[in-house]
Parts: C-alpha cells; sequence; structure tokens
C-alpha cells in the first residue's frame, strides 16, 4: 500500500510539459528511487509533488488523502518533507538551534544525533562552518524531526565526496527502515540502488522504467539505455 501516489502527473515550466504523465509510487518504510540524466525531469516532479510549483493535471495523494490542490505549507503539515537541491541551512545559528527550529511536536533533536553522531560534536558551531556533507545530514535531520511520512530527496550529493554520500545514503535507508517513505533523487545510481526497494527512470519528462531496484542494478545495459531514453527496451 503506497504512502504517496503520483498518478499521470503533468507539470509545467513557463507554460512548456516538462513531466508528462508520470505515475510512481512510494511505500512507507521503503526506499523508492528515482534516476534519469540531467533535465529528465526529476526536480520537476518533486517539487510539483510538494508543492513548490504547480501541477497541471494528475492527481497526488498523500495517506489516502488527495493533495495536488493544496498549498506546500499544507502538503507538508499532511506529512511530507522536500529535502531540495540546494542545501540550506541558518548559517548563523548553531547546530543544535537549526534543529530545534525544526522540531515537531514530540520530536528531539537527540534522534538527529543518533543518526548523525558527527553533528553532535559540532553542536555549538554555526551551520555555516560546517562542512558540505555535515550542512547536508543537519538539512536532512531537520526534515525529519518534522516527523514526515514521506521523504523528497532531491540529490542530496551534489558538490559532495563520494564516501559522504554513501554516509548520507545509508542514513536515507535508516529513515525508511523506521518507517518513512523515501523518494530518493540521486545521480550516484549505482549507490541508491544498492539501498533500493523500487526504482523509477525518467527521460525526456516521462516514466519510462518502473520495477525493483534489484533488477535494475543488475541489468547494467539496461541502465544505460534507459539513462540515454531509449524507451524500446
Ligand atoms: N523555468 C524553466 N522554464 C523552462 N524550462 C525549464 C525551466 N526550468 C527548468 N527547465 C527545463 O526543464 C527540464 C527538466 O529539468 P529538471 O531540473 O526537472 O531535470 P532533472 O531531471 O532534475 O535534471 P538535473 O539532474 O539536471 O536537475 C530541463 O530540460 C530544464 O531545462
Amino acid at each position: 500500500m503506497s504512502v504517496l501516489s503520483i498518478a499521470d502527473v503533468w507539470v509545467e515550466r513557463s507554460g512548456l510539459p516538462i513531466v508528462r504523465g508520470a505515475t510512481v509510487a512510494v511505500a512507507s518504510g521503503a526506499v523508492t528511487v528515482l534516476l534519469g540524466a540531467n533535465g529528465a525531469g526529476k526536480t520537476t516532479l518533486l517539487e510539483g509533488v510538494s508543492g513548490a510549483i504547480p501541477v497541471a493535471r494528475g492527481e497526488i495523494t498523500l495517506g489516502g488523502a488527495r493533495i495536488e490542490k493544496l498549498r506546500a505549507w499544507r502538503r507538508a503539515r499532511a506529512g511530507l518533507a522536500h529535502v531540495e537541491q540546494n542545501r540550506t541551512v541558518f548559517r548563523d545559528l548553531s547546530t543544535e538551534d537549526n534543529l530545534r527550529a525544526a522540531c515537531g511536536p514530540g520530536a528531539s533533536v537527540d534522534e538527529v544525533f543518533d543518526l548523525f553522531p558527527e553533528l553532535r560534536k559540532q553542536i555549538s558551531a554555526p551551520a555555516g562552518l560546517l562542512s558540505g556533507g555535515e550542512q547536508q545530514m543537519l538539512v536532512v535531520g531537520r526534515a525529519l524531526l518534522g516527523r514526515p511520512k514521506v521523504l523528497l530527496v532531491d540529490e542530496m550529493s551534489l558538490g559532495l565526496a563520494p564516501i559522504v554520500v554513501e554516509r548520507l545514503v545509508r542514513a536515507v535507508r535508516l529513515l525508511a527502515d523506521s518507517g518513512v517513505g523515501v523518494l530518493l533523487v540521486e545521480q550516484f545510481a549505482t549507490l541508491a540502488l544498492g539501498i533500493a526497494d523500487r526504482a523509477y527512470v525518467m527521460a525526456r519528462g516521462e516514466v519510462v522504467y518502473a520495477g525493483d531496484g534489484r533488477d535494475l542494478l543488475a541489468d547494467e545495459s539496461l541502465l544505460r539505455a534507459l539513462y540515454l531514453g531509449d524507451t524500446r527496451v
């Protein structure tokens, strides 16, 4: 049973259809990866789902309720968290205060420190002085403190060293194991598929593959063909 269901969703930018009829299902307690070449429409789809930009057509259901017409903050309140591509923290606030500002009812900053012990060591440091990887951990941590049902994560690896990306991807897997439904857009395809339950590939605004993450990981030529947008495979 999907906690987030995206059905035949179309999203436009400057009047052009960028996402064309995408259908994606995200289950609780699972990692669903969304792959595709640059410009395929992954970011646009996530922004349509979170409400950052409007959806032109289609249905989005979160926990059984339709959300595609709600404003972004209402979708967030309904349990949808969006970690956007350009990580932003309150640079002058400490690590701890960044987290406290994001704490939802019943949530504790210790949950984030348990997931990312390296942040505990920087508890009093201004967030602007953290490394890129630590700032990304903080962004993910802030999102989880809102107790989301679903976490949309857009290329958290941007500009980070592979070892740090691996660390973040493992943490995302743990979040899913705790019950959150994760939709992960990631340019490190094999790394993401390594923790994924289900995978989708987009090409030129359309979903061209939907299937088991492990199947795709095991079939490199299929993955390559999908990235090139060859929908005949
Ligand atoms: N404001 C805009 N007006 C028109 N087209 C746009 C606008 N913004 C983005 N696009 C186009 O939309 C397409 C999809 O972009 P999007 O960022 O969603 O792709 P993506 O799959 O996330 O790729 P990337 O990995 O590069 O972020 C691209 O071809 C891009 O040029």
